[in-house]
């Protein structure tokens, strides 16, 4: 075909452009770490580095041994997408902690879904926008907020030790997982929202189906993988089809759940000091003000902000999500490592039944005084934290030591490498709970050790979550001896496209009733 005012056929035109195109757009941007004196992996046009996770995203010996080739910083393209991989601990210091001011945001507004409501949580949430709702939900973690969780969260663990006790009767083993995802799904659920769902004993509650399902997403599903590889060519077009990262119906699940809430707490509320309440004072701030329609700044009274009916939704789903399976991991994992040392076991048994000795509910002051307890809980998040990678970007063009990083970069910090230096935990592979004694914790760098994050954005659930933690444990503890049951396989395999941390064959365990339980 050929267009008259065109000297050439149309055909050979594209055929001229498309190699140009694909230059420009593909190619050419591959150099920009080159050009900057920075070294990485040979990136390829289109996917970038990607064959980096051929073998899973928890591939320890690759990631360290990336750090060993390239050093503490290095240059990767996820898909078109440049990245700075740190692990170097004095630039992690700058980008969590002294230069937090240009690097408050995880994703830049070109790249994040703006999909209501999932885009509304606070950990997608950018600039003043994020300082905003993050001072509206702190208070709900606070020590006196916590204090009166305890006794819920106690019920929540007597129901799992019952459940424990109740599949292993006869000597069969339990997944430990599943049971920790039910407990931690009914301690959220009731302590964040005052909803006592009781999915330990409704295994395919809803709530546990869609939750299951919002942790599906993985590096297999191809409509990941397009956003992964071109997100500024996706973005619009997911956007205007409304389509996020998560599956359509349990969003939907969410949000009709917590539009129920709000409506109960709206017709009277339940007296409750928890997350939802909060939310919905600053909600009811927001109704005050005349509407739901504010910009962010219109929408900012002192520094806690109104929330809009959208930012209810969007949160209210994040914490319940963010508080589940990582904590559930958490717990499992523990109990994994205690079993397969026994020695360890013996001591926090003895620990646990000296604090508990005059007590029946593990209380706040009783958390306090499991500190070795927490010291393994502490040692085993270092071997199996429930998320691997770190993300923040730069807000502003900036510099660190040598390094120029312009606006818009993307700061990609890989735990496991960090967590399994040599330098920094000498034998990185074995459970070593003294690491985690006041003395070495106070030596310790705050970047040394990096499962809940580090600096002002770190995770807003993490002293409610080693709380949880502690409570399950201690309460196990005092009633069962544990060990791996004969099929369980050590080391534990893992999930490998799972972003989150996830046994691909669950936690097997037995269990031994101690002479002592309940006494
Ligand atoms: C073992 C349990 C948990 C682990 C390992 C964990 C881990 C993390 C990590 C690594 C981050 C990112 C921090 C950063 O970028 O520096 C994060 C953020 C977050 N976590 Fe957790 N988390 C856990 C439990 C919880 C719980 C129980 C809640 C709430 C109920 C929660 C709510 C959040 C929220 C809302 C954010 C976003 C914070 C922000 O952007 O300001 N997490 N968590």
């Amino acid at each position: 075909m050929a267009l008259e005012f065109l000297p050439i056929p149309l055909s050979w035109l594209v055929m001229i452009l498309l190699p140009v195109l694909f230059y420009i757009y593909c190619v050419h941007p591959l150099s920009m770490f080159k050009k900057m004196g920075v070294e990485g992996p040979k990136p390829y046009p289109v996917i970038g580095n990607f064959l980096e996770f051929k073998n899973g995203l928890w591939d320890i010996e690759l990631q360290t041994s990336r750090v060993k080739e390239f050093g503490g910083v290095y240059g990767v393209f996820g898909g078109m997408r440049p990245a700075f991989v740190v692990t170097d601990r004095e630039f992690l210091r700058e980008i969590f902690i002294k230069q937090f001011h240009n690097f408050t945001d995880r994703s830049a507004s070109s790249t994040e879904l703006e999909v209501r409501p999932v885009c509304r949580g606070l950990a997608n949430l950018r600039g003043d926008d994020w300082k905003n709702v993050r001072a509206t939900l702190s208070p709900a973690f606070t020590g006196g907020k916590l204090k009166l969780m305890t006794d819920i969260i106690n019920q929540c663990a007597d129901q799992l030790v019952d459940n424990i006790g109740e599949t292993t009767r006869n000597g069969a083993a339990c997944d430990i997982k599943e049971h920790s995802s039910a407990f931690t799904m009914d301690a959220i659920a009731a302590v964040g929202f005052g909803t006592d769902i009781n999915t330990q004993e409704t295994p395919d509650h809803p709530f546990v189906v869609n939750a299951k399902k919002a942790f599906s997403v993985n590096l297999k599903n191809p409509l990941v993988l397009i956003y992964l590889l071109l997100p500024k060519l996706v973005k619009p077009i997911m956007e205007s089809l409304q389509v996020s990262l998560l599956p359509r119906d349990c969003v939907n699940f969410f949000s009709s759940i917590f539009t129920q809430l709000m409506q109960q707490r709206q017709t009277g509320g339940q007296g409750r000091v928890d997350m939802m309440q909060l939310m919905m004072d600053a909600h009811t701030m927001k109704e005050e003000e005349g509407g739901e329609g504010g910009t962010a700044s219109g929408r900012t009274r002192g520094k806690k902000q109104a929330l809009t009916r959208d930012d209810v939704l969007g949160n209210g789903f994040q914490l319940i999500l963010a508080g589940y399976e990582t904590t559930a991991s958490m717990i499992s994992f523990t109990l994994y490592q205690l079993a397969r040392h026994p020695d360890v076991q013996d001591r926090v048994v003895q620990e646990v039944d000296q604090v508990m000795k005059d007590r029946d509910t593990v209380d706040y002051e009783a958390c306090k005084q499991l500190e070795y307890l927490e010291m393994c809980i502490m040692e085993n998040l270092r071997i199996y934290p429930p998320g691997n990678r770190l993300a923040r970007v730069a807000t502003a063009d900036t510099k660190i030591q040598w390094l120029t990083v312009p606006k818009g970069m993307l700061m990609d910090i890989p735990v496991l490498p960090i967590h399994y230096d040599p330098q920094r935990y000498p034998e990185p592979h074995k459970f070593i709970p003294e690491r985690f004694s006041k003395e070495e914790r106070q030596k310790r760098d705050p970047c040394d050790w990096m499962p809940f994050g580090a600096g002002p954005r770190n995770c807003i659930g993490m002293r409610l979550a080693m709380m949880e933690a502690k409570i399950a444990l201690a309460k196990i503890l005092s009633n069962y001896r544990i060990a791996l049951a004969p099929d369980m396989e050590v080391p534990v395999q893992l999930s490998k496209f799972s972003g989150f941390l996830k046994p691909e064959h669950g936690i097997r365990i037995t269990v031994q009733p101690r002479n002592s339980a309940r006494e």
